[in-house]
């Protein structure tokens, strides 16, 4: 078990050929502890931007002054393999930092083969999380051991980004040259190029779709335009369809219809009211980055984004929402002048999977969206490691991804668009 995870782990390193074959459990062991590494600095980052004025890193350098020779001489060794940037923001896990102190010979050096070859995305991973990193070591800068390991360059974000309110990890991605990027998107020549928005919930504004008329295939018992979200029950439904997946409850706010009555379904007892997948979204944010992959085209102006994912996630897991504005069906080239982001939308059927589901909406997650979006697409169908349905959740309509398998820290998550989207006819 543990040694074809630590094959798995070790094949998927594309940077470092590490070619040990010996001691295979301490090395399964450092690369538990990368996992945890990313997963603390997620942590961390999620409750510093949660309680801005009240959460504080832990200063991985209060006791400078009390390190013997041995740590200084690991630390200076560390610094001299990964940098002393690197080093100063894994100082601020947790785990690495427990690992330095106290870690054996061997276990330190298997750990920091694995931190090398990782340390790219751990340097994006700690600035796109605002780890505090340059304040902890400068906080100490008069300290004669770190004095001698030379200055820290700057945090490579300006204040402006870090403190955006817009702002958020996902929004840059990792280029192959191992620097951050904005993610930007160019919906035509016309508009340029733009900076992309991370959203939690898709956006809807309803003058949109009141100056287009109604679609023919528009269900009979929706008024027009209304929320696409909140899926009317049809007559001859069961009362709790659709039901939310997490607490079972009917996933259906505002009206309903039965004969030719219009009810309101507006009751905690008998709607889901779960937040979103039963949880808070900051809570339930995958560990993934944005990830520059070799361009499909072959050519270097086309800048191939993907997603990597940082964890081992479970098959079955509930990883996400595709996330982004709705269009109407007519609008698709003035708004979107590009359709690489859009989604079909499926009005209210019994089988969301239905080949012949009617489109009625479009979602586009080009300008608003979340790293959804950046997930690549794959006709093998033993490649693809998350599939995305529209299903109703969490007391709403969304279109949900889940892990098709179990995925493994490293990989790329790849999904299918379906068989439209290479037409150019959207995805789903
Ligand atoms: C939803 S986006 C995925 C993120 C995209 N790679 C990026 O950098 O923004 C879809 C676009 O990615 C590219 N793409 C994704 N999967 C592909 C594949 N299997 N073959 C060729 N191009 C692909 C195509 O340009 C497609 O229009």
């Amino acid at each position: 078990m543990i040694f074809n995870f630590q094959n798995e782990y070790l094949n998927r390193q594309s940077t470092v050929q590490l070619g040990i074959t010996s001691n295979i459990e301490p090395l399964a062991q450092a690369a538990g502890t990368i996992k945890e590494i990313f997963q603390d600095l997620q942590d961390q980052g999620q409750l510093l931007q949660r309680y801005p004025g009240t959460y504080k890193w832990k200063d991985p350098y209060s006791d400078i002054v009390n390190w013997n020779a041995d740590l200084q001489t690991r630390y200076r060794t560390a610094v001299g393999q990964i940098g002393n940037e690197v080093m100063a923001m894994a100082m601020h896990s947790e785990p690495f930092e427990n690992a330095f102190r106290t870690a054996q010979r061997t276990q330190w050096y298997n750990l920091m083969l694995l931190v090398n070859a990782e340390k790219t995305s751990l340097r994006m991973f700690a600035i796109a999380r605002n780890v505090p990193y340059v304040r902890g070591y400068r906080a100490h800068g008069r300290n004669r051991f770190l004095r001698s390991l030379g200055r820290l360059n700057e945090h490579p974000l300006t204040n402006r980004e870090e403190q955006s309110v817009n702002w958020h990890p996902h929004l840059i991605y990792l280029t192959d040259r191992g620097q951050p990027a904005r993610c930007n998107f160019t919906p035509s020549d016309a508009t340029g190029e733009k900076e992309m928005v991370n959203v939690f919930e898709n956006r809807y504004v309803e003058d949109r779709f009141r100056r287009q008329s109604r679609l023919k295939n528009w269900p009979s018992g929706w008024g027009y335009p209304r929320h696409p979200q909140y899926a009317a029950m049809r007559e001859g439904q069961d009362a709790n369809w659709p039901a939310c997946e997490h607490c079972g409850k009917s996933a259906v706010f505002g009206e309903y219809v039965k004969g030719r009555t219009v009810y309101t379904a507006w009751d905690e007892q008998s709607v889901c009211t779960c937040s979103k997948y039963g949880g808070k979204p900051w809570e339930l944010e995958p560990l993934v980055e944005v990830y520059q992959y070799p361009s499909y085209t072959g050519s270097s102006f086309d800048i191939n984004r993907g997603v990597r994912a940082l964890q081992n996630i479970p098959e079955g897991e509930i990883i996400g929402e595709y996330c982004g504005t709705f269009v109407p069906l007519q609008e698709e080239e003035d708004t979107c002048g590009d359709d690489t982001f859009l989604m079909g939308w499926e009005g209210p059927s019994r089988d969301f999977f239905h080949p012949d589901a009617e489109k009625i909406r479009l979602l586009s997650g080009g300008l608003a969206g979340n790293w959804t979006r950046f997930m690549n697409h794959t006709d093998k169908e033993e490649e693809v490691s998350a599939r995305m349905y529209q299903f109703p959740y969490g007391g709403k309509m969304r279109i949900i991804v889940q892990a098709a398998r179990d995925i493994v820290f490293g990989e790329q998550i790849l999904t299918s668009y379906g068989p439209g989207y290479f037409g150019g006819d959207g995805m789903g």
